[in-house]
């Protein structure tokens, strides 16, 4: 008998406690879920930097297979405005100066309108990410474009399960005309748009995404990709591809490394000459061994195929061999070496120091 008269059932008493242990359940299941999520992408449980448990209370999660289907759509949708504006033959054409080298860096209403729509519908659908892109976003000519939060098959066959990480840890990148100066040839095979997410300043995901010919890469870096490494490469004499329009003494680098037997592919567009290492069905594309490039160059540039090359199993790294951060500055200084399916570490010793030989 309980105080003041009342009978408690013991049926009851079990039913109640079943009752809270359901909602103690339910309150800490999708917490544990994030938690378990985060360990699989290398954040760290239990305290301290940007990936802890402080910075998801800050700023939330981000689903990474999420930032994928976005990044792919955004890709396209902005090469709809690049094409749209090559094929109206009205570019605007301007130049935003010159770069260290003296070449005219270009931009035209492709750039701009493929910014526009890429940056706003990646922000919409992500406000809480920090975003860096090539082009200015006009903060007067908003657009709020929405994401239907449809995940493309082919995404959710390769990536079977969400994967967070706190929004605080995440920089994506975007190039909304990569190859500006191509374009304005109507060298068309050469332009792709690009979006890559960092996590914690790695590349996590890379989409780079042909307009004319309407193909689309696409690679999460643990995750799962659309394309993959072709069957074999030539390490004694590669194919190396190089930029057609700010070389700088890349041809004399790459001679001098790996002999005149070494074939020379001038090409336009970072995008491009990351693919030419790929397996691509593309017939316009190239194909070739090596890329190298030796001039400064933008992390827009560079992010999304870094983060397809290593979710392949490939390698981009500065000439010297170091990782690449896609956090803070823009740009990097050491050159470009990337590679897929060789020793890129072996590749690196054969490099010359450039600070030495003056090939910079
Ligand atoms: N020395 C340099 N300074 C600034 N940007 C450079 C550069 N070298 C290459 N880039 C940029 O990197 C991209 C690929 O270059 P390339 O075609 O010469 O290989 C181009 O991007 P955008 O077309 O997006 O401006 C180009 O402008
Ligand atoms: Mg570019």
């Amino acid at each position: 008998m309980a105080p003041m008269g009342i009978r408690l059932s013991p049926l009851g008493v079990a039913v109640f406690c079943l009752l809270g242990l359901g909602v103690l359940y339910h309150l800490y299941s999708g917490f544990l879920a994030g938690r378990f999520s985060l360990f699989g992408l290398g954040g760290e449980p239990g305290g301290g930097g940007a990936a802890g448990p402080a910075a998801a209370a800050d700023g939330g999660t981000v689903d990474l297979r999420e930032m994928l289907a976005v990044s792919v759509l955004a890709a396209v949708r902005g090469g709809d405005e690049v094409r749209r504006v090559r094929e109206s033959n009205v570019l605007h054409e301007k130049s935003k100066g010159k770069t260290r080298e003296g070449a005219e860096d270009k931009m035209t209403s492709g750039d701009v309108l493929s910014n526009r729509k890429m940056f706003y519908l990646l922000k919409t659908a992500f406000p809480n990410v920090q975003i860096n892109t090539e082009e200015h976003v006009d903060a007067a000519d908003q657009e709020v474009i929405l994401w239907d939060r449809k995940i493309p098959e082919d995404i959710l066959k390769e990536i079977a399960t969400p994967k967070e990480v706190p929004a605080e840890s995440v920089t994506v990148w975007i190039d909304p005309l990569d190859a500006t100066q191509e374009y304005t040839e109507d060298l068309r095979k050469y332009v792709t748009t690009m979006v890559c997410v960092a996590v914690n300043g790695k590349p996590v995901l890379g989409v780079i995404h042909k307009p004319f010919s309407e193909y689309t890469a696409w690679a999460m870096v643990d995750g799962g990709s659309n394309v993959k490494a072709r069957t074999s490469y030539n390490e004694k004499t590669p194919r190396i591809v190089v930029s057609r329009s700010h070389s700088g003494m890349v041809k004399q680098v790459a001679l001098q490394t790996f002999g005149n037997q070494t074939t020379i592919i001038p090409a336009g567009g970072a995008g491009y000459k990351v693919l030419a290492l790929l397996d691509v069905p593309d017939k316009s594309q190239e194909k070739a061994d090596l890329y190298i490039h030796v001039t400064y160059i933008k992390k827009w540039d560079i992010c999304a195929g870094n983060a397809i090359l290593k979710a392949l199993g490939g390698h981009m790294t500065t000439l010297s061999g170091e990782e690449i951060s896609y956090t803070g500055s823009d740009g990097i200084e050491g050159g470009l070496l990337a590679s897929i399916r060789m020793n890129h570490q072996a590749l690196v010793r054969k490099l010359p120091d450039l600070e030495k030989t003056g090939h910079k």
